[in-house]
């Protein structure tokens, strides 16, 4: 039985300053980095052995991923590291406050933003100065694919493609996988793997830096569900 392990990133910088982050890549906090520790430590004491890891390409779920492998003495396994596990990117709010950003627009229409299934944020245009166009890490991304914001349908849409191609193979051939990544891009995998409705997702919360378990039949559905 194949077991899953979903971890978002530690608390962020940004985290900490409660701004909306999205594709912008910034750092773990220290409480960040103390979360990522905790955490290694806790798969070490479940004693649970990975064989394949997988990441975004932002810091903040790289390092979280790295601090927990070497503190569960598994730094050494293979990892693959992709766009599609990144943020849901939030458009046009990103670098806002978000306290700031209900005050202007509202409690309901932030917490629509943040939380609804189908509901985009405001776009980022594509000759904005903090397009992911411009940067070299999506340089080789057709641009089509390169998006100016994200509600959690469009997330799970460029999520799936990933999981069917690399991580269900992996399952499937029996391997035990580690998916470090974020609040929304987990929400999506979430709401894929237990099948919740459109409705309910918006009652799911991610905790930073906590290691949430599944163990998998054969046909990868949810036998058990363990947060650490
Ligand atoms: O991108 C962000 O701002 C956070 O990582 C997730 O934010 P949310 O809880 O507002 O979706």
């Amino acid at each position: 039985m194949p077991k899953l392990v979903f971890i978002r990133h530690g608390q962020s910088e940004w985290n900490l300053k409660n701004l909306f982050t999205g594709w912008v890549d910034v750092n773990l906090s220290e409480q960040g980095v103390q979360e990522a520790t905790e955490a290694g430590k806790k798969l070490k004491e479940a004693g649970i052995e990975f064989d394949q890891a997988y990441t975004s390409v932002l810091t903040r779920a790289i390092k979280t991923l790295h601090i927990a492998l070497e503190e569960s003495d598994q730094l050494w396994i293979p990892e693959t590291k992709t766009w599609r596990l990144n943020e849901r990117h939030y458009g046009a709010l990103q670098g806002q406050n978000k306290k700031e950003a209900a005050e202007k627009f509202g409690e309901e229409q932030v917490h629509t933003w943040r939380r609804s299934y189908d509901v985009l944020p405001p776009l980022l245009k594509s000759d904005d100065e903090g397009s992911a166009l411009n940067e070299r890490r999506y340089a080789n991304l057709d641009p089509h694919v390169v998006p100016g914001g994200e509600n959690l349908k469009v997330t799970l849409e460029r999520v799936m493609p990933f999981w069917e191609d690399h991580i269900a193979p992996d399952l499937l051939a029996g391997k035990n996988v580690i998916i470090a990544a974020h609040g929304n891009s987990l929400r999506a995998l979430t709401k894929y793997l237990e099948g919740i409705s459109d409705d309910d997702i918006i009652n799911l919360e991610m905790a930073t830096g906590q290691p949430v378990v599944y163990d998998l039949d054969d046909k990868l559905n949810v036998i058990n569900k363990e947060k650490l």
